[in-house]
């Protein structure tokens, strides 16, 4: 931990700039390992269904181990985040998420009784580790960049990590050849684990370097929960965080069944559907930093997000009920290599293409957002408290689309199974735009903070 107190802390340089960014990087690659991680399940989904008969809720519950262990862990992580510092933090939560990779991988194999608990086991202990090592990495950024470049620092940083989700939606078409079998992608993911937990261990080790040389500040507030705020925060604060879980508990739930979805509702192949989906993350790593700019230079912020929550309605019944017959050759790009495999029918790519720039455009403006809506020293707890709700919605929704699928027998023998669970997910993506309506009303009125302008108007109090 970096040590504050040091009598010569004064006399020491400030960290030179380009070691601001190293520590970025390593945080950054971290991160990738642990998106890749949370997401390489969900091509694996079919594999999974063939080999041990899990139901949909059996999938949806996987994330739910997650979310459940992510709420458990959010209320006592931001004390323990304050105790242990960054650094510490950083290396035991991302040993904790290793930990969960590589049972993910292996559990399931030397539990062939049980293999579904063996995988809730091994996402548990995942979400243990996976969700306060976001809020480490998070408070890094600040703690480095804080009047510096923090919106783009921690745009830079999602993109990172967003491209550790869209590696895992290729891997099917990327690595082909380990998809003969549930395991080999799983312990691939696992190698990544590990990768997430050498890059957490090499940030902390430059952290340890820079409290020997440089004047760095000790670690400040943490995104803690404190449960007071609940009742504190403006209605402004609360139409976001609805918003918030909306959004998120209808795209995350999405992406966890949309291996399945593709392949046996739409009729397309692993690699065709892997393809498809990594559409999201990719316009979201092209977008995102693009619509942060955009809401730097013309405010505007609820209007944005009005307009990225109302993009998310159309795809799901677009999916359900629109179909050209048209199906795309190869698309490749110089140095990305297969963009969209041969197949790819072109009513699919659109309703892609328009999930994909909400998925840019919401979280772009949303969590800066935040920043205009509450006061600085309560910024952790906000985001807490946000991510906590999230978590709830989030895994709630898994789980019941899960239940939807199941109940309503959708498979590869009964595509049609599969519509009342595209309602479900355009009927919550249209709560999360009332939210967002509600957000834009109310930020044109008297209590206003500035949302909607290009510098924050009236100060949270
Ligand atoms: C910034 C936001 N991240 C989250 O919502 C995380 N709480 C969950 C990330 C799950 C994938 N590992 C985002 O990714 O848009």
């Amino acid at each position: 931990m970096i040590d504050a107190a040091a009598p010569d802390l004064a006399a020491r340089p400030a960290p030179p700039t380009a070691y601001r960014w190293l520590v970025l990087v390593a945080c950054s690659l971290a991160m990738f390992g642990n998106y890749y991680v949370f997401d390489a399940l969900y091509p694996v989904t079919p594999l999974l269904e063939k080999a041990f008969g899990f139901t949909g809720e059996q999938i949806g519950k996987l994330d739910t181990a997650y979310n459940v262990a992510a709420l458990l862990t959010l209320i006592a992580g931001g004390v323990l985040i304050d105790r242990l510092g960054t650094a510490r933090s950083a290396v035991l939560f991302g040993a904790v998420g290793a930990l969960g990779s590589v049972l993910i991988g292996v559990l399931p194999a030397l539990v062939p009784s049980a293999p579904w608990a063996a995988m809730m086991g091994g996402r548990f202990v995942l979400g243990v580790g996976s969700e306060l090592f976001i809020v480490a990495a998070t408070t890094v950024v600040g703690r480095w960049f804080k009047g510096k470049e923090i919106s783009f620092a921690l745009a830079l940083q999602l993109l990172i990590a967003r491209l550790g989700s869209y590696a895992a939606d290729k891997s099917p078409s990327a690595a082909g050849g380990l998809f003969t079998s549930w395991q080999p992608p799983l312990l691939l993911a696992a190698g990544l684990g590990v990768a997430w937990l050498v890059f957490a261990i090499v940030y902390a080790a430059l952290e340890a370097r820079a409290a020997r040389r440089y004047a760095v500040a000790r670690a400040g507030a943490t995104d803690k929960l404190v449960l007071a705020d609940l009742v504190n925060f403006d209605t402004s604060y609360w139409w976001v965080v609805g918003l918030c879980v909306a959004f998120y508990s209808t795209i995350f739930p999405f992406r966890t069944f949309a291996n399945l979805y593709l392949t046996q509702a739409r009729g397309v192949s692993d690699a065709v559907a892997g393809d498809l989906k990594s559409v999201l993350p990719m316009l979201s790593m092209i977008g995102m930093p693009l619509f942060g700019l955009l809401a730097d230079r013309i405010g505007k912020r609820a209007l944005l997000m009005a307009a990225g929550s109302a993009l998310l309605v159309p795809p799901f019944l677009l999916l359900t009920y629109w179909r050209t017959g048209v199906t795309l050759p190869r698309i490749g790009l110089p140095f990305i290599g297969t963009v969209l495999s041969a197949g790819a029918p072109l009513d699919g790519v659109v309703a892609m293409a328009m999930l994909g720039l909400a998925f840019a455009l919401v979280p772009a403006v949303l969590w800066p957002a935040v920043t205009y809506l509450v006061p600085e020293q309560r910024l952790g707890s906000a985001y807490a408290l946000m991510t906590f709700c999230q978590q709830i919605g989030w895994g709630a929704m898994s789980w019941g689309m899960g239940l939807v699928k199941d109940v309503a027998h959708a498979g590869a023998d009964h595509p049609a199974g599969w519509t009342p669970v595209m309602w479900m997910l355009a009927a919550l993506a249209s709560v999360g735009f009332v939210f967002s309506f509600l957000l834009w009303k109310s930020e044109r009125g008297a209590r206003a903070h500035g949302l909607e302008s290009v510098t924050p108007g009236r100060q949270a109090a």
